[in-house]
């Protein structure tokens, strides 16, 4: 099943290298035979007195192929190897971002099984094709060693082949333990690349300098190298172990055989040599032939993570729908929400109507639960109970990618992509990435166009130094910068039916944030948008504003009415305008 797999994957990525592949593979296996036969008519030629021509050039092309066969199988395997690396990278790739949300990118296990498969799985088809190949191989080879041995003594080869179980066993039991040791490893390798990252990040080195914590990290580093090295000694201790074992085992059955033929009265000194020779001979034909299969069982352990991955099904809940334009009105439903089994409730028993063509504020401390509101409209998660429903219709209906194509949205953590500014405007909405009027337009709403009119390439500036292979001199932007670059991605998607903005201004300077949130509301007006801000001020127009308290909606009406009210909002709200009044 995997090895049908695996080979089906290889001959897709490259059937006429794997064609070649098997053809010089055939082809080595016959050439020795070829020679022998060109060689003998050959000599019968010469010694008959006839011109040999022919089966001389026959020799010298069988000599060329035999020592070509070896360089072309290796360029070959190496192709392969990068054509099918390709397309198993693109299968996982394109697997991950099929998941619709962000709760597998969450789950250690997932990330442990997508690490392995990233790392190993991505490299075992071609492993796993040649793999076969040297088991064929080296079976045939101790097939014909069995034969030779089983012509002197039958009961000699049985004895020998019987021997040859616990090799089998043992290395398999060892490439048992090598599969496991992939997922064991698995968070410490991913922990140690976290820590490598910090090490080597210009983002990172900041506050590694400032606190002085490169030894630190260094540290930690090194001891998950060392915990994952741990597990491989013991791993290849073990293995160790086995091998000597079976090589003791070898060596007694030898002996035996030695011990056995001089007993025999019939067998000369030659003979007896003969006998030692071709049971060494099945012994090491038979170990090659079992360490190849161990080999390649390791390989397709490796293959079944990279397929758990790539063939994991999505959630039953992801509808086929496509999701229609907003027309009545987006409503959560006693919305209960918590990001892990056994976690604490974060969002509970919500409702809210969020109107079509209105504006909504979410307002609330730190860690009330307004991200992961907003992050459940986007459909980012599922609600664990309630709902929320487009329309009437509940979210999980549709396709999700059809849904967040009809929202636009700018979260607290944005990203800051090493793109041109263009590019990191335009693929806020991918048809439109060429479209530069359309991203002009996108960042002057952002209030990001006379900044990127400054750079040394303007709207082509790669917004990064890091790399000097494209041409073009890079350039660095600022906090508040990239968050408009953000919001201007968002904006990309001007026309979207919800715009959802969280936190859009909080790095920018007052000016800034004046202009941006007189802009926003601008855009908001008549469309539908919901808006998180801890600066109150720029919610006062909102339609609705709502007050998030540990998980749940403690208020609910216009900053007049709020206001008026004297609640949670009303003290928040005046603590905040007494910080701008004279003392
Ligand atoms: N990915 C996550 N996994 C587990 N818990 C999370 C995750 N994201 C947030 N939380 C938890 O959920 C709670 C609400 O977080 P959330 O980000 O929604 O708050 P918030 O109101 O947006 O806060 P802030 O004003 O600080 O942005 C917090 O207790 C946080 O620890």
């Amino acid at each position: 099943m995997n090895l049908r797999s695996a080979a089906t994957l290889v001959w897709s990525a490259g059937p006429a290298q794997l064609a070649g592949f098997l053809l010089v593979l055939i082809g080595s296996a016959g050439l020795p035979v070829v020679s022998a036969v060109l060689l003998r008519d050959t000599l019968d030629a010469i010694a008959a007195g006839r011109t040999a021509l022919g089966p001389i050039v026959g020799v010298a092309l069988a000599g060329v192929a035999a020592w070509a066969a070896t360089p072309v199988r290796a360029y070959l395997v190496l192709e392969l190897d990068r054509r099918a690396g390709i397309v198993a990278r693109d299968r996982l790739y394109e697997a991950v971002g099929a998941q619709p949300g962000l709760s597998r990118l969450e789950d250690p296990g997932y990330l442990n099984r997508l690490s392995v498969a990233a790392t190993s799985g991505v490299r075992a088809p071609v492993d796993i094709v040649v793999g076969t190949a040297d088991v064929v191989q080296a079976g045939l080879l101790a097939a014909g060693f069995v034969m030779t041995l089983t012509a002197v003594s039958p009961v000699l080869s049985a004895v020998v082949l019987a021997a040859s179980a616990p090799a089998v066993a043992g290395q398999l039991a060892m490439s048992r333990r090598r599969i496991r040791l992939l997922t064991e490893t698995a968070g410490a390798a991913r922990r140690e690349m976290f820590f490598e990252s910090l090490l080597t990040e210009a983002q990172a080195a900041v506050e590694l300098r400032l606190f002085g914590l490169t030894g630190f990290f260094r540290g930690r580093m090194l001891a998950e190298r060392r915990r994952a090295d741990g597990h491989r000694r013991q791993v290849d201790r073990r293995d160790l172990v086995v091998q000597t074992g079976l090589g003791v085992l070898a060596a007694l059955i030898g002996g035996a055989g030695l011990i056995w033929a001089a007993a025999q009265p019939g067998l000369s000194a030659g003979d007896v040599a003969l006998t030692v020779a071709a049971i060494a001979a099945v012994q090491s034909g038979l170990a090659g032939c079992v360490s190849a299969a161990a080999r390649l069982h390791t390989e397709l352990g490796a293959y079944r993570h990279w397929r758990s991955v790539v063939d994991e099904p999505r959630p039953p809940s992801a509808g086929n729908h496509a999701c229609p334009p907003l027309r009545q009105a987006l409503e959560v439903r006693d919305l209960w929400f918590r990001y892990t089994p056994d976690g604490p409730w974060v969002l509970r028993g919500v409702d809210l109507r969020i109107e079509a063509g209105t504006s909504t504020g979410v307002v609330g401390a730190n860690g009330a639960g307004k991200s992961t509101l907003v992050k459940l409209l986007c459909g980012m998660y599922e609600p664990t109970r309630g709902s929320i429903t487009w329309d009437g219709v509940d979210l999980r209906a549709y396709d999700v990618d059809t849904v967040r194509r009809r929202m636009g949205a700018v979260f607290q953590t944005f990203m800051s992509y090493d793109l041109t500014a263009a590019e990191n405007i335009g693929i806020g909405d991918l048809p439109a990435l060429g479209d530069r009027v359309r991203v002009e337009q996108a960042a002057r709403l952002a209030d990001v166009d006379p900044a990127i009119r400054r750079l040394p390439d303007g709207y082509d500036t790669l917004l990064s130094r890091l790399y000097d292979d494209e041409g073009g001199a890079g350039a660095y932007l600022s906090g508040g910068q990239w968050q408009r670059i953000a919001v201007a991605r968002a904006l990309m998607r001007s026309t979207a039916d919800v715009l959802v903005l969280d936190e859009p201004s909080s790095g920018l300077d007052p000016e800034a944030e004046g202009r941006l949130n007189a802009r926003i509301h601008g855009l908001r007006d008549g469309r539908t948008s919901v808006l998180i801000s801890h600066r109150l001020s720029a919610l006062r127009d909102a339609d609705q504003i709502v007050v998030l308290e540990a998980g749940e909606i403690v208020e609910r009406g216009r900053h007049a009415e709020l206001d008026a009210a004297g609640g949670r909002y009303a003290t928040l709200f005046r603590t905040q305008a007494a910080g701008y009044l004279p003392a």
